[in-house]
Formats: C-alpha cells, sequence, structure tokens
C-alpha cells in the first residue's frame, strides 16, 4: 500500500451517522487508530474521512493553516468534541496508575501572581493532586517527570514567574507526570526563540525514545518537524495528507492539499513553502 495517502475532497456535511465507538475494535498494535473520523462544528464540516495511525514511540507532526482543525482533532481524540463518524481507539494503559493521553494544550497563560510552586502545578496533572494525599510513588512520579523534561531546577519556583520556554517544560511534565502512551501537544514551541525551540524539541524527542510514548505534535515549523518526526499529517480545510516529510512536502501534494498555486522550494536542507511567489504566510507560517 502506498504510504502516502491524500484524501479526497471534505463532501457536504451529510446526516448523522450511527455514533462512532471511540473504544471499540483493536488497534493492531499502534498507540493510536484514527479511522474515517469525520467532525462537524455549528453544521460545518471541520474534519472528514480523515485515517491515520501512531505507532508507540512514534513521532508523529501535524502541519497545516489556521483553521484546518488540527486543534479540533486533539478535542476528538480528548473526547472533547463527537464526531459525526468514523472511529477512535486509543492505547489502553499497561499499568496502574498510567493514563492513556497526556496532553499539553495550546493556551499556556499563567497568572504571574499565582501562588504556585513549579511542583505543585506539575502535581496537578495527578488524579489526586492535593499535596497531602501524595504517596511516595506521586512524589517519585513528578520528580522523574521534572527531570525528564530538564526542569527539576525549577521545582521550587513560582509557576507565574517562569519564562515561556521554561512554563512550556512544566506543562509537559505535567502531561507526563501519569506516563502515558499517547501524548498530545498542541503548538509546544510557538513563541519560543529558535534555541528555545530546539530545547523543547530534543526534550519531547527523548520523551518519545525513554518512555515509548507516541507523540502527536501540532507545529508551524516545517523545519522543525523535519527534524524530529517519523512522519507528518497534512491538514487543511478540506483534504489531508499522511507520509514521510519528503513524500508530503512536496509541490504537487500540497497543490492538490490546497488546490494549485503552492510550490515547495528546498535550500541548504530547509523547506520553504510559496504562494504564487509570495512567502506562504497567508496559507501557512512555514
Ligand atoms: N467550538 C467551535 N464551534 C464552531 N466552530 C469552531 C469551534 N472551535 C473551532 N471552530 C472552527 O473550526 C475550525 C478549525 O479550528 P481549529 O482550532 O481546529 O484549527 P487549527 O488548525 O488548530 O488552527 P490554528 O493553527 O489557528 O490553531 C476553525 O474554522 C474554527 O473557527
Amino acid at each position: 500500500m502506498n504510504p502516502l495517502a491524500v484524501n479526497a475532497p471534505y463532501p457536504a456535511p451529510a446526516p448523522p451517522a450511527a455514533p462512532p465507538s471511540p473504544l471499540a475494535g483493536g488497534a493492531g498494535g499502534a498507540a493510536l487508530a484514527v479511522r474515517q473520523l469525520a467532525v462537524h462544528l455549528d453544521g460545518r464540516p471541520i474534519l472528514n474521512d480523515l485515517s491515520f495511525h501512531v505507532n508507540p514511540g512514534e513521532f508523529l507532526g501535524i502541519l497545516g493553516p489556521n483553521g484546518a482543525g488540527k486543534t479540533t482533532l486533539f478535542r476528538a481524540l480528548l473526547g472533547l468534541v463527537k464526531p459525526q463518524a468514523g472511529s477512535i481507539v486509543l492505547p489502553r494503559p499497561a499499568e496502574a496508575g498510567q493514563t492513556a493521553v497526556g496532553y499539553v494544550p495550546q493556551s499556556r497563560q499563567i497568572d504571574p501572581e499565582l501562588p504556585m510552586h513549579a511542583w505543585d502545578f506539575v502535581c496537578l496533572g495527578l488524579p489526586h493532586a492535593i499535596r497531602p494525599w501524595l504517596n511516595r510513588a506521586d512524589k517519585r512520579a513528578v520528580q522523574e517527570a521534572l527531570e525528564l523534561t530538564g526542569a527539576a531546577r525549577l521545582a521550587r519556583q513560582s509557576v507565574g514567574r517562569l519564562s515561556g520556554g521554561e512554563r512550556q517544560r512544566i506543562y509537559l511534565a505535567q502531561a507526563l507526570v501519569r506516563n502515558p502512551r499517547l501524548l498530545l501537544l498542541d503548538e509546544p514551541t510557538s513563541n519560543l526563540d529558535p534555541g528555545a525551540q530546539e530545547d523543547m524539541a530534543a526534550v519531547i524527542d527523548r520523551v518519545r525514545r525513554e518512555r515509548s510514548a507516541a507523540v502527536l505534535l501540532i507545529s508551524h515549523d516545517v523545519n522543525l518537524v523535519n527534524r524530529y518526526a517519523d512522519r507528518i499529517l497534512y491538514l487543511t480545510p478540506r483534504r489531508h495528507a499522511v507520509g514521510t516529510v519528503d513524500e508530503v512536502m512536496r509541490t504537487e501534494v500540497l497543490q492538490r492539499l490546497y488546490g494549485g498555486k503552492v510550490d515547495v522550494l528546498r535550500a541548504d536542507g530547509k523547506l520553504l513553502v510559496t504562494i504564487t511567489g509570495e512567502p506562504a504566510a497567508g496559507i501557512c507560517r512555514h
């Protein structure tokens, strides 16, 4: 089977289908299996006929323009929006205390005056987060998550006073504290300078290697994704493609996704996407 899958244009909203069975069936060894997923919001198709899988320890980058449905996909995986059709098979926790999914949301604002140490903020990822009830295993899990994300030195600092890059690590540690098998990261490198972006991507790469967690990472930086992702899912408002960066980031593939006008250029090993000769700011921030 051709590993590059480009779907058909999204059709008009279909009548409501039989409700999906989110945990039905088996993922066949995959950490996540999405089959023919359709999500409509306010009667408008946002995702349609979306199928892909992610293996344990695999890093899937999710690219696409603003409004393509990347966050909506995460919300569907988290059970926060109800699909119109299709199925989502999540991994089963392998051990007590483990969770299927860890999530770092796109919005990571914290009140600068929040009277909470970074350690306590990470504890919020535990099912029983109040300090007097933490047992030894909980404390070890928090410490390990802080160490894995390179944030142990931040444990006693006020979380609201951390820099953007430090805060990102603390959010990631919170998502990791229950050792999820699947990690959903919504633009974890946004608003970071290039050095901090590289550090964060390296931390995420380490997490998936050391914990064999499958990683789904939404980003607008195709070159960062190119360095770390095994495959990418490229979403546009009407179509999507799944494959390696080399398979998907090609002029002919993006022209099919966007309906023409797009060029993919390569220079010094970097990718640049342009639309009708202009840098593609209007389409995507590559
Ligand atoms: N609760 C909602 N009700 C109706 N429409 C919504 C809702 N949430 C999002 N949308 C719409 O769904 C579309 C996809 O939004 P989504 O946030 O998934 O895009 P995205 O690819 O993550 O974009 P960005 O790159 O800007 O974060 C957008 O047109 C958005 O306006």
